[in-house]
């Protein structure tokens, strides 16, 4: 027979909708390509990760900012082809302006130090953790969205505020259990190449561009590296004098070659002494090739690397002293790390040292009878009141059920709201871990 637009029988009409509207449709349940969802397992270690970004900015004495994820492009045009430029995730929006989601924190902070002029008094020690985004076209199975830990100092031109920074993150990495013997620092400054392009009359302008193009002398081959530094506008012989600099992995070394009068030996020689008294000096090592990707940076520049050499850097940063020029505010020197919530959980579990968090409750509420839940609702609020968690049974459930889901949320005690026990004001309590049960008046229960 004629089967009707519901597959029924023709005549027979179908009670029930139609089994498929046009609205229904099967979507696709995994998160957006390169970005992660946190399911309860991953969101606990996220805050807990989170929570020691939080507790060493504190112990800083820093305060928490944070920012629009949606900023203006202009925020992040910058000519010198940053690798983190290519991959903006970008687009216009419906008022036609031009926006992206943002790719670092540092222009933002430095965006609100502006906005805020005067209205804040100087040094700013300032902190964020916030989603960063980048879109790249080849997703390699890439990452497109991570979570950064910044910490800034606003208006200290002495690069103690850099010490000071590097040592945060050392405080840091104590408190996870990671120690020097895991990972170390590359400490170089951006002076030594400044200088260097000025003994070779190397326009200023182009500084930034140089910076981005050496950064990535560990990725590709020396002969594209020359390549690009010669189609910079770079001599050969400054190319060749800027490389022999870079191999320089000595202070000394560098002091021979650069002189002692100039700002990046006295900067790096003060922050290795600054090192010294705060008592790091095995977790940092000078090498002159660090110069790091963003065009910004001016001064002392760092990053972090696991000794293994297994990983991509763990956390970097420097001193940004123009940036804030270069946004129409007012020439205020700044410093900065970015600390990405990625590769230190790779090395975490390479170490081990992943912290074992599971899901607890200090309480399961369960009405043993249906006509009891409204007496449940009450013995949880009465708890909650007290500051103790609770898990609330909110069907009619067999003990079994309760038992086995008692076990899943790692519940302490189980609560019974029974009818003779709530009759006398009390409720039945089992310790799940001893087996110890009693009754108590619901007033004594704590
Ligand atoms: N800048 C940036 C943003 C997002 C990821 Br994932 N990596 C780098």
């Amino acid at each position: 027979s004629a089967s009707n637009q519901n597959g029924g029988r023709s005549g027979a009409r179908s009670l029930s909708p139609s089994p498929v509207s046009d609205d229904l449709q099967k979507i696709d349940v995994n998160p957006p390509k390169g970005t992660r969802d946190f399911p309860p397992e991953d969101m606990r270690l996220r805050n807990w990760l989170f929570h020691n970004f939080q507790e060493v900015s504190r112990l800083f004495g820093f305060e928490e900012v944070d920012f629009p994820v949606l900023e203006s492009e202009a925020l992040f045009i910058r000519k010198a082809g940053e690798e983190i430029r290519d991959q903006l995730y970008c687009f216009e929006d419906r008022g036609n302006r031009r926006v992206a989601l943002r790719p670092e924190l540092t222009p933002s902070l430095a965006r609100l130090v502006i906005q805020k002029g005067k209205s804040v008094s100087l040094p700013l020690k300032w902190f964020a953790v916030g989603q960063c985004w980048r879109y790249e076209r080849m997703t390699r199975g890439r990452r497109r969205e991570h979570y950064q830990w910044n910490m800034d100092i606003i208006g200290v031109p002495a690069v103690t505020a850099e010490a000071e920074l590097i040592s945060s993150i050392i405080t840091f990495f104590k408190r996870i259990g990671i120690t020097a013997s895991d990972v170390g620092f590359r400490i170089s400054s951006r002076k030594v190449l400044q200088e260097v392009l000025r003994c070779h009359s190397i326009p200023e302008h182009l500084f930034g561009k140089v910076c981005v193009i050496i950064d990535k002398i560990e990725k590709l081959p020396l002969d594209v590296i020359k390549n690009d530094l010669k189609s910079a506008g770079m001599s050969e012989a400054a190319i060749e004098e800027l490389l022999r600099v870079l191999s320089i992995k000595s202070l000394t070394e560098l002091e021979e070659i650069l002189g002692g009068a100039g700002e990046a030996v006295a900067d790096l020689k003060l922050l290795f002494s600054l090192a010294e008294k705060f008592g790091y000096s095995d977790w940092i090592q000078f090498d002159a090739s660090v110069v790091r990707g963003l065009a910004y940076y001016t001064g002392i520049v760092f990053e972090c690397f696991d000794r293994d050499g297994k990983l991509r850097a763990i956390c970097g940063g420097g001193r940004y002293d123009q940036l804030l020029s270069t946004f129409g505010g007012d020439d205020i020197p700044a410093c900065g790390f970015g600390f990405g919530d990625a590769v230190i959980l790779e090395l975490l579990k390479e170490k081990g040292l992943l912290p074992p968090l599971n899901h607890q409750v200090e309480n399961i509420v369960c009405a043993l009878d249906h006509n009891l839940q409204g007496a449940a609702s009450m013995v949880a609020t009465t708890l909650r009141g007290k500051g103790q968690s609770v898990d609330l049974v909110l069907e009619s459930k067999p003990l079994k059920w309760v038992f086995k889901r008692a076990a899943r949320i790692n519940a302490q005690r189980l609560i019974l709201v029974g009818t003779t026990e709530w009759q006398k004001g009390m409720v039945g309590v089992k310790i799940l871990s001893s087996g110890e049960q009693y009754e108590i008046k619901l007033d004594k229960l704590e």
